[in-house]
């Protein structure tokens, strides 16, 4: 399979995610920048995290105004695997191809550190190589990321196993019900503040996240049912 890895101006995690799928997974990746206005040819799209635009207006406000964009909701429309990480998260919370939003965190901080995840759905194309409710440590690294959707909303995504990862143990940045992820009704397009992408080799100190790109990759031709 063929993978994107979108590149907007600010963007600071795009190598992270190339050289996670790439160069650990061996997996066809290339960049494609905002500019862009097809994804024809590829079979998954990866957003990354950082700063698109600097964070004016909102993170991820202005970048979902992006060329790119039209063609990201075509994937996600096509039922192709559509990822983002942190920015990348709040970019697609802003496009609407997620519900809810990425609000400051509680502290009003910028949080860097590792924290403790449920992997809550391991269903999805991104995470059927980790055990339901399998407890994993991943990195987090944001001002933004306390998740918010009004109570419709949340109590929907419960029932339609649409919550992928919970924070575990303590909730770093007042995310509602402790979200740290969350998917599609169809399953194919993931949103997560944490960074799987900085958890992928033993020398990174963690391998938790790896599993996020191998199971794309063992799945990622499988495109979602309607
Ligand atoms: N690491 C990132 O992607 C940062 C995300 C975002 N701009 C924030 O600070 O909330």
């Amino acid at each position: 399979m063929k993978i994107a890895v979108v590149v907007f101006p600010g963007s600071n995690c795009d190598i992270d995610l190339y050289e996670a799928l790439h160069t650990v997974c061996g997996a066809d990746v290339d960049y494609v920048t905002h500019k862009e206005s097809s994804l024809a040819g590829y079979d998954a799209v990866m957003l990354p995290g950082g700063f698109s635009y600097g964070d004016y207006l909102r993170s991820g406000a202005i970048a979902r105004f992006s060329n790119i964009m039209g063609a990201v909701k075509q994937m996600a429309d096509d039922g192709k695997p559509v990822f983002g990480t942190c920015n990348g998260f709040q970019i697609l919370t802003e496009a609407g191809l997620l519900p809810g939003a990425l609000k400051k965190n509680d502290s009003q901080q910028f949080i860097c550190k590792s924290v403790p995840l449920e992997v809550v759905n391991n269903r999805t194309v991104f995470t059927t190589q980790y055990e339901a409710h399998e407890r994993i440590v991943l990195p987090i690294a944001h001002a933004d990321g306390s998740y918010y959707a009004d109570e419709e909303t949340l109590d929907k995504l419960e029932e339609n196993n649409q919550v992928v990862f919970r924070y575990a143990e303590e909730n770093p940045n007042g995310s509602l019900r402790n979200i740290a992820g969350i998917c599609n009704e169809r399953g194919n397009v993931l949103g997560m503040m944490p960074h799987p992408e900085r958890a992928v080799e033993a020398i990174l100190g963690n391998t938790d996240g790896l599993r996020v790109f191998t199971s794309l990759l063992e799945n990622g031709s499988v495109h979602a049912e309607a």
